[in-house]
């Protein structure tokens, strides 16, 4: 039987990342593992404490503080051991790095272990429940599958990250748009815009705000049924439907809620019966008035391989996008996050500067933001150093040579000729209209800003110009930026475009 019951709490019990460490041991405990055993079976917080104390012993005291101290046990229910950890990425670490030697202390300590699992936060749940895994993010770090939650869930929605709220949500002005809409319609008011569309580039935050709003609907309206689910776990449960013969169940249920979110619906492009489905679940909440919230990496009528209908459709309601991130934000994304770290890490020391360092040379998505300022002050923590402008580069020399932006001049030429809405060749070639010459100053002055490349360089692949061309091009833009805005707001808008 179907389960119908979509109140948000009851969607809400698996973890965000739950990491499952599968090693040898999953074949099971070695004979002579079993030999020792004393109460097959048998593992409590004393047990783990026991084994912590070992770890200790093997580990060193400054990597069992960092690593192993934070690893809470949960339970040990038939055969998977299930820890609690504070982020993800200790969670990583420790199974990576850790995993077999706990692995093998447990099994030494009589607990009939096969399987470990890492959750995302704390053993016993407050009145939020710990963050949970949403099932687009079903891989780790670690490079292992999460836990089966597609399995087990039956026919709930996929659970929501308890970090993921609008008060952590950091705001600027590239997303205070799709901030003000996911806000409103968070408020679980009247339905005004139908569906809300979410749209950006990878990591800019679209999962966050959905899951944002789907905590303050429970908020605010716990009456409302809201089902929050990946389009991947919407073609899940359609493809298991149709094989249980169970489609009735699997159009009630989703034709019974009041409030549906989608997320990552680029997903479903190109497969064709899970398209005409979510088309028809579309318009059946559209027609009783029930808000549809989806996101997805682009907007709507660039979605390859989309059907048109569902294409207009999307585009019906507002339409919002959440921009590359700009400095500002950036810095404070950084500095809401460094508040938190300081509280775990309450010795470490931050110097003036690396801040707005990383937040000016990692332009990309937030993720690899988050990821590198975790990174530094779980290393600055293990070598128990100041975070310095040298630690700090030390650290994350991967992460700050893959950002090094690479724009290339055809990139630049390219670009800038379809915001003018002019042939690339009329770019280059030798034509000295307005209409020609001012985009391609405008071109030169990004190159020059944008790329290593020489003047004389530039001035080659704008149709063999000379040095001076190109400076005084590049001249000519500085001094129109500052007087003339129409200017500046195309400069900042290809710039942006390129850097994304
Ligand atoms: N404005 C913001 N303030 C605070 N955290 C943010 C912000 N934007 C993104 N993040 C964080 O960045 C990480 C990535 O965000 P999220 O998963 O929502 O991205 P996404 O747009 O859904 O990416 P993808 O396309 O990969 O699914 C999350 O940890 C999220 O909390």
């Amino acid at each position: 039987m179907v389960v119908f019951c979509l109140k948000l709490l009851g969607l809400l019990a698996a973890p965000k990342a739950q990491m499952c460490h599968k090693t040898k041991a999953e074949t099971g405990p070695s004979s002579a593992q079993k030999t020792c055993e004393g109460k097959r079976g048998q593992m409590t917080d004393d047990t783990w404490g026991t084994i912590q104390q070992d770890l200790l012993k093997t580990v060193g005291q400054n990597n069992f503080k960092t690593w192993i101290e934070p690893v809470n046990f949960s339970e040990l229910k038939d055969g998977v051991a299930t820890f609690h950890v504070p982020t993800n990425f200790i969670g990583n670490y420790v199974s990576q790095n850790y995993g077999d030697l706990i692995l093998h202390q447990m099994t030494q300590n009589g607990a009939d272990v096969q399987r470990m699992q890492f959750k995302v936060g704390a053993k016993t749940p407050a009145t939020r429940p710990a963050p949970a895994a949403s099932m687009k993010k079903t891989s780790t770090a670690a490079g292992v599958a999460a836990a089966s939650d597609s399995a087990d869930m039956g026919m709930t929605g996929a659970p929501l990250d308890a970090r993921f709220t609008f008060d952590s949500f950091v705001v600027g002005k590239p997303n205070e748009l799709a901030n003000a809409a996911a806000r409103r319609v968070g408020e679980g008011g009247p339905v005004t815009f139908n569906p809300l569309f979410l749209y950006g580039g990878v990591g800019l935050g679209k999962t966050h705000l959905m899951h944002a709003i789907a905590w303050e609907l429970q908020a605010q309206r716990p009456d409302l049924n809201v089902l929050y689910l990946s389009a991947e776990q919407f073609m899940y449960r359609f493809v298991q439907a149709l094989r249980d013969r169970k489609m009735m169940d699997f159009k009630e249920l989703f034709r019974s809620v009041d409030v549906l979110m989608v997320d990552d619906v680029q997903f479903i492009a190109g497969k064709d019966s899970t398209q005409e489905e979510f088309f028809h679940t579309f318009n059946a909440l559209v027609d009783q008035n029930k808000q549809i919230i989806i996101s997805a990496d682009r907007a709507p009528g660039e979605i390859k391989d989309l059907e048109d209908r569902i294409k207009s459709r999307l585009q019906c309601g507002l339409v919002v996008d959440l921009h590359p991130t700009d400095y500002e934000l950036r810095l404070g994304i950084l500095q809401t996050k460094v508040d938190t770290y300081r509280a775990q890490y309450p010795e470490l020391q931050l110097q003036d500067g690396v801040l707005e360092f990383l937040a000016h040379r990692i332009s990309t998505n937030v993720r690899v933001l988050e990821g590198a300022l975790t990174r530094l002050f779980a290393f600055a923590s293990l070598v128990g150093r100041e975070i310095t402008m040298e630690l700090t580069q030390d650290c994350l020399s991967d992460v700050l040579r893959a950002s090094e932006r690479k724009v290339s001049v055809e990139e630049i030429q390219r670009k800038v000729a379809e915001h003018y809405n002019i042939r690339l060749s009329d770019m280059i070639g030798p034509k000295r209209v307005r209409t020609f010459a001012r985009p391609r100053q405008v071109a030169m002055y990004l190159c020059k800003k944008l790329t290593s490349r020489s003047l004389p360089e530039i001035g080659r692949r704008f149709g063999g110009r000379d040095h001076t061309t190109v400076m005084h091009g590049v001249r000519r833009i500085e001094e129109l930026r500052t007087s003339d805005g129409q200017i500046a707001e195309d400069l900042e808008l290809l710039r942006r475009t390129l850097e994304a």
